[in-house]
């Protein structure tokens, strides 16, 4: 098996200015960008290929639009993906709200993605602690619950940014039966152009 590809779907979810595109920048750039927020329509797809014990694992992101305007979009985009890293922000309580919707839609329509909540933003704790709107352990006792992973990064410092996409990889291939990959049964691009009324609605 080793040396064998393997192509991971991932999708970035999350309220919209938690930082989602920061760390993707942040994971495939090494780069945090500074300037004017920029709120991202639709999606955007990058892949980036890491070693996991001898084996490729071509990790295809999907960095979907947190704006609930596009919600029905990011439905397209979480379809068949094998790991959904849903994102807040450690300074705004309102964006775990979302976060625990986002929860309850993976888990009703994709039942084998594997999710990874990450506290985005951690460095602007690094001065003033009395920022942190969400409780550490609170998000660690639900990411038990649901039986998923907790992070907290910053994609400003870089902090645990590699390391939560690094285990997404591992993961997978640890958990995931194997299966040979092929170009056939890989991740599959002309997904984002399937219909997204096919998937469920609340
Ligand atoms: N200090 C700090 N700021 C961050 C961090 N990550 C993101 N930001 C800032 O937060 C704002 C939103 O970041 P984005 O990455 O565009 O957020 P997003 O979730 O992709 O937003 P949408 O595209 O609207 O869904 C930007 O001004 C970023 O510079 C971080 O780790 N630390």
């Amino acid at each position: 098996m080793s040396g064998q590809r393997v192509d991971v779907k991932v999708v970035m979810l999350g309220k919209e200015f938690v930082g989602k595109t920061s760390l993707v920048e942040r994971y495939v750039h090494h780069r945090f960008l500074l300037g004017p927020y920029q709120n991202t329509i639709g999606a955007a797809f990058v892949a980036k290929a890491i070693n996991v014990e001898g084996r490729v694992v071509t990790l295809g992101i999907w960095d979907t639009a947190g704006s609930e305007r596009y919600e029905a979009m990011s439905r397209i985009y979480y379809r068949g993906a094998k790991a959904a890293i849903v994102c807040y922000d450690v300074t705004d309580s309102s964006s775990f709200q979302r976060v625990k919707f986002w929860v309850k839609e993976l888990q009703s329509c994709e039942q084998h993605c594997r999710i990874y909540l990450c506290g985005t933003k951690l460095d602007l704790l690094e001065n003033d602690r009395s920022k942190r709107q969400v409780d550490f352990h609170d998000v660690r006792d639900y990411a038990e619950e649901i039986k998923g992973r907790h992070y907290e990064t910053s994609s400003k410092t870089g902090q645990n940014v590699d390391e939560l996409f690094q285990n997404v990889a591992e993961d997978y291939v640890h958990f995931t039966p194997f299966q040979v990959m092929t170009e056939e049964n890989g991740v599959d691009l002309s997904q984002k152009k399937e219909t997204y009324f096919s998937c469920c609605h609340h």
